[in-house]
């Protein structure tokens, strides 16, 4: 069973039927409707933003039209607003179209569950979260967010957080020749700070964040990471306002407590870009992915597959893969990462006829 926990938009992998497919026709009765961009949704209210970067800018609150029907509206969308448009805690504005998209970043709870959910649209770069130690890293979660992440059609960036802890080389290393750009950070942890770091010491002892910074600028990025690898921490540093709760929780004024259950957008210092935070993604199902693309996804063996039977599955012994690997055209990680894509396969074929 798939478990909500979050509001990410639901939509059945299976192509509709004819007929089935919400009607996509723009109203004319709403040619007044203003754009606006959607920065967080919470049970059915809209958070989104009037417009962005002008004078008038401003935060409104909005339901979705029930023309909409159940067309989902998510993190990231570019909305049509009608109706009370004024913004602020007494002020509904209601949502009656929804721009298209660009990209869209989607998962499935697992590798067959025919329900999709879209995390997050127009963004441009998936950031793949992990610790080098403490949660160690889990390559194989890594390389399905580079399968999402290709397939979407975003610019990965791996950022290998508690650099402080253990160096992050030989991570670098297998993950440069596949051309995702790699950034390694440390900062202080939370015990060091409550045993009286000042914030100036944080950002003193903070390494990697200029790096990353430098690698948001200008651009809408989404960044997803398992719980406990620094990703609060580190968003707290990119966007002094955020106050994302990290995992220690004050027990004087139980600040921290407020964990994220739904992504977010904010909005980097200086207009500069875009980050979209989600709450910790445990597993990332890749039912929407086609299989017979699934290799195509993973660019430093794809070359590998010229010499393979033609239909190769590339889970059989002709297949030309291994030789490809053992001969190190596929860098040092070549053997993790062929088995890697071996085991997201199988459990995507498991679920072929489901
Ligand atoms: N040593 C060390 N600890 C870090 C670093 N970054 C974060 N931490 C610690 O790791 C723990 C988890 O950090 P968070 O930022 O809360 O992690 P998260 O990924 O947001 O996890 P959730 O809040 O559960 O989603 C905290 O105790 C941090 O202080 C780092 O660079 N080095
Ligand atoms: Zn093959």
């Amino acid at each position: 069973m798939s478990r909500r926990s979050y509001d990410e938009s639901d939509v059945r992998v299976r192509p509709n039927r004819r007929g089935s497919r919400p009607r996509t026709k723009d109203r004319p009765a709403h040619e007044d409707a203003v754009e606006a961009l959607v920065t967080a949704v919470d049970r059915g209210r809209y958070t989104t933003l009037l417009g962005e970067g002008t004078a008038d800018e401003r935060v409104v609150t909005a339901m979705k039209a029930r023309e909409l029907g159940r067309k989902g509206i998510v993190v990231g969308d570019r909305v049509g607003l009608v109706g009370d448009l004024q913004g602020g805690p007494d002020h509904l504005a209601r949502i009656v179209r929804q721009h298209e998209r660009r990209s869209v970043l989607r998962r499935t709870a697992d590798d067959t569950d025919p329900v999709e959910r879209i995390i997050v649209a127009n963004v441009d770069q998936l950031v793949v979260v992990t610790a080098l130690a403490n949660p160690e890293p889990r390559p194989r979660m890594i390389d399905r967010c580079l399968v999402a992440a290709y397939d979407a059609g975003l610019e990965p960036i791996l950022v290998l957080t508690k650099a402080d802890l253990v160096d992050p080389t030989p991570l670098v290393e297998a993950y440069a020749p596949l051309g995702a750009r790699c950034i390694a950070t440390s900062t202080l942890s939370d015990t060091e700070v409550l045993a009286g770091a000042s914030p100036e010491d944080v950002l003193a002892r903070t390494t990697g964040l200029d790096e990353l910074r430098d690698a948001l600028t200008g651009q809408v990025s989404v960044m997803v990471g398992h719980s406990g690898v620094g990703k609060s921490t580190l968003v707290n540093l990119l966007v002094p306002d955020a106050m994302r709760a990290t995992g220690h929780v004050n027990d004087h004024t139980g600040r921290g407590r407020h964990t994220s259950t739904s992504a977010i957008a904010l909005r980097l210092p200086d207009a500069s870009g875009w980050v979209v935070d989600t709450p910790g993604v445990r597993s990332f199902g890749l039912a929407h992915v086609r299989l017979d693309r699934i290799v195509a996804l993973f660019p430093d063996l794809e070359p590998g597959t010229a010499d393979c039977p033609r239909g190769c599955t590339h889970d059989e012994e002709e297949c030309g893969l291994d030789a490809w690997v053992a001969s190190g055209q596929a860098g040092p990680a070549g053997v993790a990462r062929l088995d890697s894509l071996r085991r997201l396969l199988r459990a995507r074929s498991a679920g072929e006829d489901t």
